[in-house]
């Protein structure tokens, strides 16, 4: 019984070569192998079992991720696993917790940031974790604006040292990963004080935080966690930590000088490299974040997606089964838009590993040209996967009606975990207008013949698209990925124009900015959309083997854009890209692409690979097996350890048996 594939039939009607597409989603032959041999290694290992976090207590649920930390740091150095396999095994082991941090983003920063002699202290004792980083930038009273951040670093020439202090409450750092509780180590950034009382802004500095040798926080440092967060289970793993500074002295040598330094007499120097180095750090950072999003995304897809298949409802005839809730088409529109966006998502996502790459090659050779560019594209990728992830693990949770809100469904927990991305490296909306801000000086330098590179390459075109019709005359028409690009290309253009003409007309560009943020946002949007829906048509240029993979790429493609564009139907009508009677072809299209992807759906989410261990649900299940696992599940509640439960004694029984006197009822 146990053995049994509910799912069987779904997976036979597949269209495709199911072990090719794992191949596509994971990359290469290699990353597939990689990561299937982890995946399973953490799943086999009792001590990363995970079904119990939610019942847990703050600190015993605290302990127990510590433990796990150290088992996967243990797993690490006795199977000798190389860089890419170790982070593999922590994103299997699936628990947000200070390792994170450690290597997402102190490392990243002192790598990119520190000169060679620094990287050459510090690196291999992070690499070793006989130190352990975390990254202390937000404060209390100060977040996304972080020219406004209050710590200090006031240079001290009689010692060569830094003070670094928290002035004011609302200094305190807040919110730092890992800092609570773990760190001994911190990327603090701070305002730079020199002799001369002026202050240079905010830099970055590596402060030691607690004793190598009890772990007790140094003299000058209070430092402790920020609390519980929200969800159970979920991010409270993570010891989210609070830091205050009383006069903290640290060696000069520990600014982050590859920038700029500050010398032993107290000189501030700039270096012959360009500020805009830190946007490398920050292409790499948010890269990852865009990865991210398409795994969590595709996680919460395959539950909804298999569970759509088991779940029955209404339309039985003569005492049959019922209709699969999948085969309805309002459950198709909501979902099958998500499953395209997964994938989509997923190739973005690859192809910011290569821009990184890239622009860190060129910045070697010390051409920093591409740098804002590359800048603005993640930021604006990072704010539109992590807001469209976010929103969709919660539709997924609608799409499991009921059942979707137990916690053994794993959406509750993946959603609290998750949602902070739209928060944390950037407020989403903050992130969108720094973007328009790009696209705005992109658009305002054409007139003077400047090129516009990369992503924006599309605005050279301005003339063009800014007249442009679409020639779609019937459905099929939009299975054409030069007419679908048009009319992306087309819609960004017109809305960042019309941004660009709306900003002119005030006297103070920056008032301009202040009153016409929601439209900048929104321009913003329709250029980071454009960029998805064009990597992943560039995607299908390649060669992709397999026995109908490409096919489905091709219509999860279509799917993603003629959704986008039937969502968006407002922008592209009004700005006269598309007519109302193109508009409607575009989604009879749409309507008969569900179809197609129909048969192919669990064979499509079989293909991200995920093992239960991973998904940890049990609508997610592979075979499909829910209702009596939903049962068995029931019964492991801890308040179904004793058929009458606590407090009957007390309080049920007085209740059922009160004699009331006095009773008005
Ligand atoms: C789970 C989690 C983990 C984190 N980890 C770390 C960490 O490891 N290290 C670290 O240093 N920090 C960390 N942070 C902090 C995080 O980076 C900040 O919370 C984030 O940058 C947002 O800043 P804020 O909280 O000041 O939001 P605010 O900027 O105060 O945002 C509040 C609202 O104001 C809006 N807003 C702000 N400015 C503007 C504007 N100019 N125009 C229009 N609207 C605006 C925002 O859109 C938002 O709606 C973490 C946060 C979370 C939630």
């Amino acid at each position: 019984m146990e053995d049994v594939d509910h799912l069987a039939h779904e997976r036979s009607k597949a269209q495709f070569d199911v072990e090719e597409m794992k191949i596509v989603w994971a990359g290469s032959r290699h990353a597939f192998e990689v990561t299937d041999r982890m995946s399973r290694l953490v799943a086999s290992d009792p001590i990363f079992r995970k079904d119990n976090r939610t019942l847990l207590p703050r600190k015993e649920l605290f302990k127990n991720t510590l433990r796990k930390a150290a088992h996967a740091w243990k797993r690490i150095i006795e199977l000798r696993l190389t860089e890419e396999e170790a982070s593999k095994l922590r994103f299997f082991a699936d628990e947000p917790n200070f390792t994170e941090l450690h290597w997402g983003m102190f490392v990243p920063f002192i790598k990119g940031q520190g000169t060679d002699e620094q990287q050459k202290k510090w690196l291999p004792l992070a690499y070793k974790m006989q130190i352990i980083g975390c990254y202390a930038q937000t404060e209390l009273g100060h977040g996304s604006n972080v020219q406004g951040l209050e710590t200090t670093a006031t240079f001290d020439p009689l010692t060569d040292e830094f003070v670094i202090h928290s002035p004011t409450l609302a200094s305190s750092k807040w919110w730092p990963g890992g800092l609570g509780k773990v760190s001994t180590h911190a990327v603090v950034f701070a305002r730079l004080i020199i002799t001369d009382d002026r202050d240079y802004g905010v830099h970055g500095f590596i402060v030691q935080l607690r004793s190598l040798d009890d772990h007790l926080p140094l003299p000058g440092i209070t430092v402790g966690d920020i609390g519980n967060k929200f969800g159970s289970g979920a991010y409270n793993t993570m010891d989210n930590g609070l830091l205050r500074f009383d006069n903290v002295r640290i060696p000069r040598d520990q600014m982050l000088m590859r920038i700029s330094q500050v010398t032993r007499e107290g000189k501030y120097v700039q270096s012959n490299v360009p500020r805009q180095l830190v946007y490398g750090t920050m292409v790499y950072v948010r890269q990852t974040i865009v990865a991210d999003a398409s795994c969590a995304l595709a996680r919460a897809v395959c539950i909804a997606t298999r569970y759509s298949a088991v779940r029955r409802q209404f339309g039985s005839q003569n005492g049959g089964v019922e209709t699969q809730v999948i085969d309805y088409k309002t459950q198709q529109n909501r979902l099958f838009p998500l499953l395209a966006s997964a994938y989509a998502f997923r190739f973005v996502g690859e192809w910011l590993k290569w821009l990184y790459t890239d622009v860190t090659q060129r910045l070697q050779a010390k051409d920093f040209s591409t740098l804002p560019e590359a800048h603005a594209c993640t930021a604006g990728l990072k704010s539109l996967t992590t807001t469209v992830t976010a929103d969709s693990i919660e539709e997924c949770r609608k799409l499991c009606g009921g059942h979707g809100y137990l916690s053994c469904s794993g959406l509750p927990e993946l959603f609290a975990v998750y949602i902070p991305a739209c928060t944390y490296e950037g407020d989403n909306v903050v992130l969108l207008l720094q973007v328009a801000r790009f696209l705005m000086k992109t658009v305002s330098q054409l007139p003077s013949g400047m090129k516009p590179v990369g992503t924006t390459a599309y605005l050279g075109r301005v003339e063009d698209l800014m007249q442009c019709h679409s020639t779609v005359k019937k459905a099929e028409d939009w299975l054409n990925p030069s007419v679908v690009l048009e009319v992306f290309e087309a819609r960004a253009t017109r809305l960042s124009v019309a941004c660009a003409q709306n900003l002119s007309k005030f006297a103070k560009q920056e008032e301009g900015f202040l009153e016409l943020a929601a439209d900048l946002v929104e321009a913003a949007v329709a250029h980071c959309q454009l960029i998805v829906v064009s990597k992943f048509i560039e995607k299908l240029q390649e060669d992709i083997p397999g026995k109908g993979v490409k096919e489905q790429l091709q219509t999860l493609c279509y799917v993603y854009a003629l959704n986008l564009l039937h969502k968006h139907l407002g922008d592209f009508v009004a700005t006269g890209c598309i007519t109302p009677k193109q508009a409607s072809l575009a989604n009879d299209q749409l309507r008969s692409l569900y179809s197609q992807v129909r048969p192919n759906a669990v064979a499509l989410v079989d293909s991200f690979n995920y093992t239960d261990h991973y998904l940890s649900s049990i609508l997610g299940r592979y075979d499909g097996n829910v209702y009596p696992k939903l049962y068995e599940e029931a019964w492991k509640d801890p308040l179904n350890e004793s058929v009458v439960p606590d407090g009957y004694h007390e309080y049920i029984r007085p209740l059922l048996k009160q004699q009331l006197r006095n009773a008005r009822l």
